[in-house]
């Protein structure tokens, strides 16, 4: 589904040029949970805005089912993200003064759902989550825990090919952590939701179908995650 080669990122500051990425090669499948490790700085947010289409300025190609997503105009890679990519980050990102139900219905109200289709789906999503019944709640009235919730109701809420989750579960506790992972957890066996995810948490990234570790914009192992620690 994704293919990444050869690609090379480079920022821009005056006019010195800083070597974030080098020689990315990296597929990841359909129906994969896959794990983006490594120390602070070494550029996992880097490769993730690049895989979640946030990001299109490096050298090198990034294939979409086979097809070379530099080949599309703007406004073609607008559409590629909003209709394939479902976000997650560690801070949420919510309306905190909307009530959950506006927050879930925003990508929704993008793609031009009508407004019964869009309740609908946003209950849909909440049960999903465990949040059934909290439509009308405010985020900031709600725990860590429950706006994560929240923030992954909104990004599977339209069907997106796969999530992109940035340290989702940098901003909780143990115990909450383990619950937002089982979550994932569940919508990647249950409904085949391909997840990719930059974690700090070794315990997180070994639930995870595949542990890619990155040092110094470099690909140092691409491996197997260990399920049976997490469970051991
Ligand atoms: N917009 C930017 N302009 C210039 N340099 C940047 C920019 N964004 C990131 N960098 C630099 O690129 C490198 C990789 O950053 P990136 O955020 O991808 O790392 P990371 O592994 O996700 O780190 P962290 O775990 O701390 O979030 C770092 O040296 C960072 O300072």
């Amino acid at each position: 589904m994704i293919k990444l080669k050869n690609i090379n990122k480079y920022y821009r500051q005056g006019s010195q040029r800083f070597h974030v990425l080098h020689d990315i090669n990296v597929e990841i499948n359909q129906g994969e949970l896959v794990a983006i490790i490594g120390e602070s700085g070494s550029g996992k947010s880097t490769l993730i805005n690049i895989v979640g289409f946030l990001d299109d300025d490096f050298e090198g190609t990034y294939f979409y089912h086979n097809h070379p997503i530099h080949d599309y105009s703007r406004k073609q890679f607008s559409s590629l993200r909003n209709q394939n990519v479902g976000f997650v980050f560690q801070n949420f990102k919510l309306l905190r003064e909307s009530t959950v139900a506006d927050n879930v219905s925003l990508p929704l109200l993008y793609a031009g759902k009508r407004r019964q289709e869009i309740g609908a789906r946003v209950a849909e999503v909440l049960n999903q989550v465990g949040l059934a019944g909290y439509e009308n709640q405010l985020p900031k009235n709600m725990s860590g825990g429950q706006q994560q919730r929240v923030s992954i109701a909104r990004a599977i809420s339209t069907h997106p090919k796969f999530l992109i989750a940035d340290e989702p579960t940098g901003a909780l506790d143990t115990e909450t952590s383990q619950e937002i992972m089982d979550l994932f957890k569940c919508l990647n066996r249950k409904e085949g939701t391909t997840i990719t995810m930059v974690t700090h948490d070794p315990h997180v990234a070994e639930q995870c179908d595949r542990i890619i570790k990155i040092i110094d914009g470099r690909i140092v192992s691409d491996s197997k995650g260990g399920e049976y620690h997490a469970n051991s």
